[in-house]
Formats: C-alpha cells, structure tokens, sequence
C-alpha cells in the first residue's frame, strides 16, 4: 500500500436490510491530510463515516461487502473491534458529554483502556483538553459536570475525550452543526491544528467549511461518488456537471 494512505476502502457496498445505502465505494484517505464528505441529505455520507470505524455494526440490519483497509489491514477481519475505535475515534453531529464531570469525561477512555495512575490520568486529561483548545476555558472546573458548560465547550470536550486515547484518525459527522458561529469557526481552526498530528474526515452540509478546512473532498450523491480530488479542483474545476450543480447550491 502506498504510504501516504492511511485508509483504503475497495469496492465497498452497504446494505440496511434489503436497501442499497453506498454502491461501490472506493476511496483513499490520505494520511495527515482532511477529507471532507459532501452530497445532498440521505446520499451515504454518514454511512460511509460510520463504516470507517464499524459503528454500522451496531445496526443488526446492516450488510456489507467490499474491503476497508486501515494502514494495510482490513478492519472487518484484522481488528478487534474495540482497538478499531481506539485508533480511529469519532465525534459526533451532536455534542454528548458523559453524564459526568469534565475530568471523568476525558479520562474515562484512558480508564477503559486500563489506565489507573492519578498523575499519568491528570496529564492526559491536561494535554487532551490543550489539544482540543479548550484547557484555559476549563481548567478551573474540571469537576462540574460536563453537561453544565456550553454547547461548543461541550463539542471541544468531545473532541478532547476523543484524542485521550491517542487515536490516529479522527472521523467527525457534521461536528458543527448544533454549534453557533463562534464556536464553529474554533472548531475549524482546531481541525486545521490536529491535521498536523492526525488524519482527519469530516461529514459537512457547509460548502464553506469543507473549502476552508479540507483538503481532499468526495462528493457523494445517491449512495455513489460522484466525484473525488483535491477540495481545490472539486470546489474550482469539477469535472462532473452533478457536483457543480451541487456545489454553486442547485441542489440539496
Ligand atoms: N439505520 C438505518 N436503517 C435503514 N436505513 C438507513 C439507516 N440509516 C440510514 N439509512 C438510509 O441510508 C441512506 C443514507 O443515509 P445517511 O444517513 O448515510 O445519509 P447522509 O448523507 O449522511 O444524510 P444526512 O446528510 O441527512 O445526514 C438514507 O436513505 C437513509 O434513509
């Protein structure tokens, strides 16, 4: 595999019972790189997110065929399905804090993981809430609970509790879109900021985020890829009539 992929997915299909969802679906991700997934609402974006780290799994109607390779293994037969999630971490549309306090939030995954020191947990819930930008904003209340501070504190808080376990890719489905405006322009100057470390994709129904934050973009239409390349030529110079439509707001 070349090295510069960090995911390869071949020939992938996905099936909710006897419903088609994604239709042949072959990408690759490069690695330290942002990929952004487009494509008007109920086209496979999610599906295809959630494939990347089995959560479809959790779905009983869910059938799938094809292979995804993650750094040359395939994650449906190499992986234990935990060590997949721990590698390839995801954070959600909607912000969802554990019921808990800010510290236990972070730490829980180190924990799961088998962490117990209370000075190695206090440095990892230090430097994955500095990571995630959010350490001045909180450092203070770091035992409230986590459902008490703002919506975007509380994405951030995700984000933070997704890096504690020191995952190498970080998938993200529309992460902004319960945020406000603020909030949403720190969340796109902190995935500029993980690229450096971590591969990234994101699910976006903002055109302007995935201009701004992406570097590779995939645009998907009826569970197919239309039209895959750099965010530069998807955005400036696509190439099928379907994705310019879509992009100058026809459709969707
Ligand atoms: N659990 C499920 N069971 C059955 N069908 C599903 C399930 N989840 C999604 N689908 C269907 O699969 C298709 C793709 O849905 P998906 O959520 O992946 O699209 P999307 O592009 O992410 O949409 P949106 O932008 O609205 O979130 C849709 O037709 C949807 O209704």
């Amino acid at each position: 595999m070349d090295s510069t992929v960090k995911i390869k997915c071949s020939n992938l299909n996905l099936f909710y019972g006897d419903f088609q969802a994604l239709h042949d679906v072959s990408m690759d991700i490069e690695k330290g790189k942002v990929t952004a997934l487009i494509g008007p609402s109920g086209c496979g974006k999610s599906t295809f997110i959630r494939a990347l780290n089995r959560m479809n799994d959790i779905i009983d109607s869910v059938s799938i065929n094809g292979t995804i390779e993650y750094d040359g293994m395939d994650i449906y037969s190499d992986y234990d399905v935990i060590e997949l999630r721990k590698k390839i971490g995801m954070v959600f549309q909607k912000p969802n804090p554990f019921p808990m306090s800010v510290f236990d939030n972070v730490a829980y995954g180190p924990r799961l993981h088998g962490i117990k020191d209370k000075n190695r947990l206090e440095e990892i819930v230090e430097t994955s809430l500095k990571q995630a930008a959010i350490w001045d904003e909180i450092k203070d209340r770091l035992h409230k609970p986590a459902l008490g501070i703002s919506g975007g504190q509380q994405q951030r808080l995700c984000i933070a509790r997704t890096l504690a376990v020191n995952p190498d890719v970080v998938l993200m489905d529309e992460p902004t879109s319960a945020l406000d405006p603020i909030s949403t322009s720190r969340i796109e100057d902190l995935i500029d900021e993980l690229k450096q470390k971590y591969t990234i994709v994101i699910v976006t129904h903002n055109m302007q985020q995935a201009g701004r934050v992406s570097d590779y973009t995939a645009f998907f239409l009826n569970g197919v890829i239309e039209e895959f390349g750099t965010t530069e030529q998807i955005f400036f110079k696509p190439e099928n009539p379907q994705t310019e439509a879509y992009i100058s707001g026809k459709f969707g």
